[in-house]
């Protein structure tokens, strides 16, 4: 746009007499008709002064696809953002089981991936479709859609220990899929050019987190727990370099985990199971002594470390191997919270306030006893006007209008790009 801009200037400024016949060839009208409709339509929605969203959500968990309609004006720090709707549809089983052939396992069946990658896109465009339609939304209303996928796995470098590798990360459902079945241009992938730019393809929340939740004088945790917890320290000062953003352990992964393979339970529902338990002191010490959790920040994981394998070496290694499964799944909520209680004391001094958003905000033993250790600072992220079950759906939304019309975002040492690949609709 800029060079569309001088190109006006300079011809106005030296041609002045042919202005008139030149204009025809050189104003933006020209420019536009030599583009195909695609990249009018991006041209166009880039220059709204607002633009309606999809952003679109599937978590470690694979509880569903989160689902948030966004209204956005503005771009960086001056973003203007309303949640005109959300919803999470619930997988069924056998989506589920399918994914979990290949998700954060080390081999799998490449054919099952090859499919699920064009599976899920498509799937998740027509619940997307479904989900337009009950809210009485026309898909040409929605500018664009912003699409996570799904994470399969999850490599950096300090989980794959291959000195000559970068490091890595693999979402699919694949967005062509999703531009040609809803109509609607999509951007996607967004990890890979975080990493590309030297990170590690997570936590993007800091980019969402430093735009929609910062606040002068106030020194702020946003802590999202999902199948991970991570969390966004924003200093009340709003010195970016002081800014930290980085998962921390085991958010819900490890208690799901443990509910499905000893109560075929997909999750441990306000906590009955692990409240009917006695956490096992042992085991819980046996687990803190992951090396990861001593790792400086910034650091990403997941279930590709954090999993029931790791489960039972630790059992092994502090003999607990007999304690019953709902002991079991006291200890893994404690580990989750502990986890996240040393490590906010051991970094941040000062804390004003802890949102909390994610699946595990909703889970009462974890949540109880972070706020005994955080006494009257534990809120959750409704207190910014986002919806704590909705807050990644929304982070991709916002990703996808900084990919559309944002200038990078210089925060401390994180990359400072663009992030999302283009899929157009024909
Ligand atoms: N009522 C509840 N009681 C206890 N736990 C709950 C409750 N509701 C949700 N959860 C937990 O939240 C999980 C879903 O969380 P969420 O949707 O934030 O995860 P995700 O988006 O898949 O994770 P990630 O952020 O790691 O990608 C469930 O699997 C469950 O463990
Ligand atoms: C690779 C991947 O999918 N990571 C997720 C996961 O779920 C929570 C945590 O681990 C976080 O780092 C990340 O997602 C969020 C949306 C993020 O990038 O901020």
């Amino acid at each position: 746009m800029q060079r569309i801009d001088r190109i006006d200037r300079i011809l106005s400024l030296t041609v002045k007499p042919f202005a008139f016949i030149l204009s025809a060839f050189s104003s933006q009208n020209y420019l536009r008709k030599s583009m195909n409709r695609n990249l009018q339509q991006l041209f166009d929605i880039a220059q709204k002064p607002e633009r309606l969203a999809v952003g679109l959500m599937s978590g470690t968990s694979l509880d569903g696809l989160d689902i948030a309609l966004c209204r956005f004006s503005g771009h960086d720090m001056s973003t203007r953002f309303d949640l005109v709707n959300f919803m999470t549809v619930p997988y069924g089983d056998d989506y589920k089981k399918d994914i979990q052939q290949i998700f954060a396992k080390k081999q799998v069946d490449l054919e099952k991936l090859c499919l699920l990658n064009a599976y899920t896109g498509s799937f998740h465009a027509q619940l997307i479709l479904d989900t337009l339609r009950q809210w009485h939304i026309e898909r040409k209303e929605v500018d664009f859609i912003a699409s996570h996928g799904q994470t399969i796995y999850h490599a950096p470098k300090r989980l794959h220990g291959l000195p000559n590798y970068p490091n890595a990360t693999l979402q699919i459902g694949d967005a062509d899929h999703i531009a040609v079945k809803t109509g609607i241009i999509t951007i996607s992938d967004f990890r890979q050019k975080h990493i590309a730019a030297g990170g590690e393809g997570a936590p993007l929340a800091l980019y969402g987190d430093v735009i929609l939740g910062s606040k002068q004088g106030e020194n702020r945790i946003l802590l999202n727990i999902g199948g991970i917890a991570n969390l966004t320290w924003l200093p009340g000062n709003s010195n970016g370099a002081e800014v930290v953003c980085t998962d921390i352990g085991p958010g819900n992964t490890l208690i799901d985990a443990a509910c499905r393979e000893f109560f075929n339970k997909a999750f441990d529902e306000d906590s009955a199971i692990a409240f009917s338990g006695k956490v096992n002191n042992d085991l819980l010490q046996a687990l803190l002594v992951h090396p990861f959790f001593k790792e400086a920040a910034p650091k990403t994981t997941g279930p590709e470390l954090f999993n029931l394998e790791y489960v039972k070496q630790a059992q092994q290694t502090s003999n607990t191997t007999h304690i019953s499964a709902n002991d079991l799944v006291a200890t893994l909520s404690a580990l989750t919270a502990q986890s996240i209680n040393t490590f906010i004391s051991n970094s941040f001094i000062d804390v004003d306030h802890i949102l909390l958003s994610g699946g595990g905000a909703r889970n009462p033993f974890v949540v109880n006893q972070l706020q005994q250790n955080f006494p009257d600072k534990i809120g959750n992220t409704a207190d910014l006007g986002i919806d704590p079950d909705a807050k990644e759906a929304i982070l991709f939304a916002l990703l996808g209008n900084e990919a559309l019309c944002g200038e990078p975002l210089v925060i401390g040492n994180n990359p400072a790009v663009l992030m999302g690949k283009f899929s157009f609709p024909f």
